[in-house]
């Protein structure tokens, strides 16, 4: 039994998924990373792979951009496929002096300019939060790995092209970097009763107008993925 957008058989993805926007990014960590991974599932070319990392089985899929589209993926897994967490590993803007390019963020929380959360009717303003445990299990990898990372807050945002001025004003309230999937992703977690976060790296500088190339996006978020990788075994592990 599939969905109208994943036609993987129940039970063909593992606990932990890693989920980057990108499905050539999807692609690169199945074959540079997993053991052992099969294509679970290619509608849209959407592309799924469950493999092993460290001996633990992990999937990985895309999201593709923007809230509607990580809706529609992230809620699948948890609801039709029993996922238990979901790691994003995606790129951002950084809109403070903090970050530099390259440097990894692990997503505390994520504002959004998005309506996602009016679907739940709630008289007030959900805070997307991420995953107290998995956010732990991060933080302390990266000790391990000697990642560096900054935790905080990021802005999930409906618009890329959207006004500097407008998405700066974010950072003065100390939002470090500007994506576009992780409060949709939060607040899916939140309504399944799952765990996720968002683990990701500084592609772009609103500041100073610094930004990777394509390929760099799709093949050089190495820290990234390893820090996501170990919390999936760390997960695994846990559940044991
Ligand atoms: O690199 P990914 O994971 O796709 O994330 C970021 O890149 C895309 C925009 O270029 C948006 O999806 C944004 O959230
Ligand atoms: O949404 C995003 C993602 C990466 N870089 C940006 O500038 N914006």
């Amino acid at each position: 039994m599939g969905t109208p957008h994943n036609e993987a058989a129940q039970g063909a993805f593992a606990k932990t998924v890693l989920m980057p926007g990108d499905p050539l990014r999807a692609k690169f960590i199945a074959e540079h990373f997993l053991d052992g991974a099969k294509l679970v599932n290619n509608v849209r070319g959407v592309q799924g792979y469950t493999g092993t990392y460290r001996d633990t089985p992990v999937s990985v899929m895309a999201s593709g951009m923007g809230m509607p589209s990580m809706g529609i993926y992230s809620y699948e897994l948890f609801h039709t496929y029993d996922v238990d967490n979901i790691i994003r590993v995606g790129s951002v803007g950084s809109i403070s002096p903090r970050l530099k390019l390259r440097d990894v963020v692990l997503g505390q929380a994520a504002c959004t300019d998005s309506n996602y959360p009016r679907q739940y009717g709630l008289d007030g303003t959900f805070s997307p939060i991420a995953d107290f445990t998995l956010l732990e299990s991060a933080v302390s990898a990266a000790r391990r790995l000697g990642v560096k990372t900054a935790v905080g807050n990021l802005l999930s945002s409906d618009v890329f092209y959207r006004r500097t001025e407008d998405t700066l004003a974010w950072g003065r309230l100390g939002v470090l970097a500007v994506e576009m999937e992780s409060a949709a992703l939060y607040c899916n977690a939140a309504e399944a009763g799952k765990r996720a976060l968002a683990v990701c790296t500084v592609s772009d500088n609103l500041l100073t107008g610094e930004a990777l190339s394509t390929t760099e996006r799709q093949t050089s978020f190495t820290q990234m993925i390893t820090l996501a990788l170990e919390v999936a075994v760390d997960m695994a592990a846990r559940r044991a």
